[in-house]
């Protein structure tokens, strides 16, 4: 959980109480690499390290040889897998291989028969999460930003490290002279994530010292209200049944209708996200239900990638888009010393 004052990386670690055996998503950075050998010596034996390698760019294979001299040194087992991760439609690149990568990684941990999944995301990845939810404009859940713990793909995961600032990682990895390999692509000003911490980020430490606790705050009562509006809009939807009966959606305010529909929608089959409706279908979906008070009345709306019909007296949600072929899992190199 964030802490109010500031959090020393040491700290953080002792912290930290997983379940055992733990594995550590191993990218190569510098975060991942200072979680992982503080893991390994407070938990010596008890820790494996796993690395994905995308080969999108010219250093995935310097992470891999930095992956695998750490793991040697250290004496972690290591697991390397590569993927291939072609985006789908609608999808970007960089979400595809984050997809693919959760995916890979939970293989693995699974296969390892590991209890928990160490990140090692941060306060500043933190707050550059919750300020690009606001400059798209997110809803609570984007502004819930990343939960300190999670379930996915069947696996625990956990982020010890959201409340160590950026730089007191680095400072911990200089004084022990450990090395990390630096991402190029963490400059390219293309990407709204990186302009947000090379420009945004210092003019906020600038004017506001303490944004990395106050903003992870701000995430956490996001997610406590998200989880309200989740537990509300499970006992809706059980009210109005699946699929949604127009009469039973009507009976209650639009702003519970919204979390509804939401709620019946993200549990559409399909690629992940296919039925997600942007703000602008949900409200023509919340005034065409509004407006269905005939027989005769017709609903037929875009909805994500597919389409939200009236049937009778109850929605339905059809999908239109083909699933995109899995993601191919190859290259699993098997343990390495
Ligand atoms: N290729 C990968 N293989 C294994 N784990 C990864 C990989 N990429 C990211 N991760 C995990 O996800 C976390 C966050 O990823 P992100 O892309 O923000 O970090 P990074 O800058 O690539 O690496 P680091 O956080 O280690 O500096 C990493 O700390 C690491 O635990």
């Amino acid at each position: 959980m964030p802490c109010d004052k500031s959090c020393d990386f040491d700290a953080a670690i002792a912290r930290f109480e997983p379940p055992l055996p733990l594995a550590v998503a191993l990218s190569g950075g510098a975060d991942s690499t200072a979680l992982l050998r503080a893991c390994a010596a407070r938990w010596p034996g008890q820790v494996k390290a796993l690395h994905v390698n995308h080969g999108l760019q010219a250093a995935a294979d310097d992470f891999e040889r930095h992956c695998i001299a750490l793991c040697a040194r250290l004496q972690v087992p290591l697991r390397i897998t590569r993927v291939n991760a072609r985006h789908g439609p609608g999808q970007s690149p960089e979400e595809a291989a984050r997809q693919a990568r959760y995916a890979a990684l939970a293989a693995l941990a699974l296969d390892e028969g590991v209890a928990a999944v160490a990140l090692g995301h941060h306060a500043d990845d933190q707050a550059e999460t919750l300020l690009l939810a606001l400059s798209r404009g997110a809803g609570l859940r984007g502004l819930s930003a990343m939960p300190a713990q999670m379930q996915r793909h069947g696996v625990p995961w956990w982020r010890p490290l959201l409340a160590v600032g950026a730089d007191e990682i680095r400072s911990w990895l200089r004084a022990r002279g450990q090395a990390w390999v630096e991402d190029p692509s963490n400059a390219d000003a293309q990407y709204t994530r990186n302009r947000i911490r090379t420009q945004v980020l210092p003019a906020l430490a600038a004017a506001l010292p303490a944004f990395r606790q106050t903003f992870a705050r701000s995430a956490a009562h996001a997610a406590q209200a998200q989880a309200v509006l989740d537990e509300v809009a499970d006992e809706d939807l059980a009210r109005v049944g699946q699929p949604p009966r127009i009469a039973a959606l009507q009976a209650l305010s639009q702003a519970r209708q919204a979390h509804v529909l939401r709620r019946w929608l993200a549990g559409q089959d399909g690629p992940a996200r296919a039925a997600y409706p942007s703000s602008a279908q949900l409200q023509a979906l919340l005034v065409q239900i509004a407006a269905c008070r005939t027989r005769g009345h017709r609903i037929e709306l875009r909805v994500g990638s597919g389409q939200v019909r009236r049937d009778a007296d109850v929605l339905r949600w059809y999908n239109c888009q083909p699933s995109p072929p899995a993601p191919p899992l190859a290259g699993d190199s098997g343990p390495e010393a």
